[in-house]
């Protein structure tokens, strides 16, 4: 049998292309940066960097761009044997702003349809889905046809598997609760509608839940920190995780415990990456089995440092990045940047 991954990822991949220019808008960008991006690929990308062993399952437009994203996992560790090419449509690409400290606009070139949403369920290889350590999966994939059902068929692939003959370590199923809007076209007003309901289905599946506030208000009706985490643990996971960017995260489980974590403090160059960067480290400490409040630390960590960074997958941190700044309580400059 062949190992299982420790990450598998699902989901969206594009090219970021970051203005290197910060504080003006894009009409005044002269110079830009190209970078590996999209949610769920960063998240790889950022527990490849911690030195675990990860896939991510999407697909690309058949083009310069494909080739660029497959050159870039490789080079980021990140297996791409799950990466496909979707003739019809192009390789997304993503452009944003940098307004320092809090404002980063982002704008999603995905017309006429996104490879990564023609991800079809008989394509999946569920024996490997089943036994990653961690499975990733984000709202996005839920928002079209065919990743909707092909992603739901990796969640049900997972809650549905028999226990293995030899007892390990359980397997974690995290739904990155991930909200744009953008991409739900007619679903996406954000109350109380049809993307609710899909998440609610996918919640039911997982064991981890995580988002930030405008997230957990989409998944649950609740904005409120610790009623969201409620809400969201009622919904089926058993520990429910709600980033709140420069307030730091809250975490509970379950079994009753909470973690309350400070941010740490930084000089933010781009909020944009944090949240993947804090994905990665998640999945690092879950899968290390360390207790909540040190996962969450450790993460919270990991998010400052790529808010201290340009870009999203190129600056998310090595270990001894994280250990440095949680020694120092606080992200000192950006060594190792590689952005
Ligand atoms: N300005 C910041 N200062 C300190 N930590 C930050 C900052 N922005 C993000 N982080 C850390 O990264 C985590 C994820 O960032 P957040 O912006 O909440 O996620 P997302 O990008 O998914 O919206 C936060 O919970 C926090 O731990
Ligand atoms: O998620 C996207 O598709 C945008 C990414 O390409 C980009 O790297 C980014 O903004 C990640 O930000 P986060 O999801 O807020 O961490």
């Amino acid at each position: 049998m062949p190992e299982p991954y420790d990450v598998i990822t699902m989901g969206r991949i594009g090219v970021d292309i970051y203005p290197l220019q910060t504080g003006v808008p894009l009409s005044r960008v002269e110079t830009f940066g190209k970078f590996l991006g999209g949610s769920p690929s960063n998240v790889a990308v950022a527990a490849a960097r911690l030195g675990r062993r990860t896939a991510v399952i999407t697909r690309t437009g058949r083009d310069a761009f494909g080739d660029y994203l497959h050159q870039a996992l490789a080079e980021f560790g990140v297996d791409d044997r799950w990466v496909s090419a979707v003739a019809e449509y192009p390789t997304p690409v993503t452009f944003c702003e940098i307004f320092p400290p809090d404002h980063f606009p982002l704008y999603f070139y995905r017309q006429p349809k996104a490879p990564d949403l023609e991800i079809h369920s008989g394509e999946l290889d569920l024996d490997a889905v089943r036994d990653a350590r961690v499975f990733w999966m984000t709202g996005t994939g839920l928002c079209a046809e065919p990743s909707r059902t092909a992603t739901l068929s990796a969640l049900r692939a997972r809650s549905e598997a028999p226990a293995p003959d030899v007892p390990g370590p359980p397997r974690i199923t995290v739904f990155d609760l991930d909200w744009r809007p953008m991409f739900w076209g007619g679903e996406g007003d954000g109350g109380d509608g049809p993307a609710r309901a899909r998440y609610r289905e996918a919640l039911a599946h997982a064991t981890v839940a995580v988002g930030n506030l405008d997230e957990c208000e989409i998944a649950t009706g609740e904005r409120e920190p610790h009623a969201a985490a409620r809400a969201l643990l009622a919904a089926g996971p058993e520990l429910a995780v709600v980033k709140q960017g420069p307030a730091g995260v809250l975490a509970a489980h379950r079994d009753g415990t909470t973690a309350e974590i400070p941010p740490l403090p930084v000089d933010v160059v781009n909020g944009l990456g944090a949240g993947d960067a804090f994905g990665g480290a998640l999945c690092h400490g879950l899968l290390a089995g360390w207790d909540t409040e040190h996962v969450m630390r450790y993460a919270n960590a990991a998010g400052a440092i790529v808010a201290s960074r340009l870009a999203c997958s190129s600056a998310m941190p090595f270990p001894h990045e994280v250990e440095q700044a949680l020694a120092d309580g606080a992200v000192g400059a950006a060594v190792g940047d590689t952005s």
